[in-house]
């Protein structure tokens, strides 16, 4: 089997995205769930990733990039459609994740979005921990706005199963529509990959008809084959999307990481013909930085990929700086950070 990462293909954005809608020009199909496959470990433990490969091309990406003007604004707006807008701090309030869902209804100023003749944009979700659930829902009643949850002990995952079960279906109950659930390190640093894809199974199931990610924590897998591993072994149990951080890690959301995940998701694609959608979360707080994930994720994986159902940017502070560059593009001035609160 060829490693992931050897070859370079050129990472290009087209300059064919229209400003009037952050979906248009691009196919809109419903999708049908990852239903999961049977546990093939012979397919996870063939998968190789050539690291220096890898991180070269990923280098290489920032420096690829090339929109301008109308098409950076255009792709900025798609990039505020993919964002699950985060707050996952241990003083957040009610009144803290009320402002936050305003900001998800109205992510970007009325004059800003006018003048590039944008209607109707929003972010992807709203994600809070267990306890804000209902604080969100009620605040995002009427949009169709999703409420994501963390669960199963986040950010570690170290409480016991039945426990981390029990949130997934409270989290349900309480109206989150999207499970952010993690994995144990443990059975990837152990390679115990049954004992990795029956956890995944077991909360796929919790989660019953509300969608769910899986995060690997990528910072703590030890190697990218191990994330390429895991990324499989998930997706046959059955996550609707994989993601890559909680955001507490040392290392969160990286571009290598990216190319392996998104190769895992490919490859799954290619083999079972399931679509399962991809979540880079952590440390992602600049425009240029997300312009780049939404090029390698239109390289690696197509324009389908590029829409809510299958792709969400987790930050907490990405959409300031997108606000910000949107104002920069129609005033020609930049405004103080300030300007920009999310919570
Ligand atoms: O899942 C989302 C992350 O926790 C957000 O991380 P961030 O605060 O570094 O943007």
């Amino acid at each position: 089997m060829r490693p992931w990462g050897v070859t370079e293909a050129p990472v290009t954005l087209k300059t064919d995205t229209s400003t009037q809608s952050a979906t248009a020009g691009l196919p809109q199909v419903s999708l049908a769930r990852n239903p999961g496959i049977e546990l093939d470990l012979d397919w996870a433990l063939g998968v190789q990733a050539n690291t220096s490969a890898i991180e070269r091309r990923a280098a290489s990406l920032p420096g690829r990039r090339s929109v301008k003007k109308a098409f950076q604004a255009a792709w900025l707006c798609k990039a505020v459609s993919l964002i699950d807008l985060t707050t996952l701090s241990g003083d957040d309030t009610e009144g803290r994740v009320r402002r936050l869902c305003a900001k998800a209804r109205q992510p970007v100023r009325p004059e800003i979005l006018e003048a590039i003749g944008m209607q109707g944009l929003t972010t992807g979700a709203v994600c809070v921990y267990h306890d804000m659930i209902e604080t969100a829902v009620r605040a995002l009643e009427g949009t169709g706005i999703p409420v994501a949850a963390v669960s199963t002990g986040f950010p570690a995952g170290l409480s016991p199963l039945h426990l981390r079960i029990l949130e997934i279906e409270e989290s349900v109950k309480a109206g989150a529509s999207e499970i952010d659930i993690v994995i144990s390190r443990r059975h990837v640093l152990t390679q115990n990959w049954q004992a990795l894809y029956d956890e995944m199974a077991a909360f796929r199931a919790a989660c019953g008809p509300a969608h769910v990610k899986a995060i690997l924590a990528t910072g703590e897998l030890g190697s990218l084959r191990n994330v390429a591993r895991a990324s499989l072994i998930c997706m046959m149990a059955g996550a609707d999307f994989i993601k890559t951080s909680t955001g507490k890690e040392s290392v969160n959301a990286t571009l290598p990481v990216s190319l392996v995940m998104m190769r895992a998701i490919r490859d799954y694609h290619a083999r079972t013909g399931h679509m399962v959608g991809y979540k880079p979360a952590g440390g992602i707080s600049k425009s240029k930085d997300a312009v780049t994930y939404l090029a390698l994720l239109k390289d690696e994986l197509g324009p389908r990929w590029v829409q809510p159902d299958l792709f969400r940017f987790g930050a907490s502070s990405l959409l300031g700086d997108i606000e910000r560059q949107l104002e920069h593009h129609v005033t020609g001035a930049y405004s103080a950070q300030y300007r920009h609160p999310m919570g």
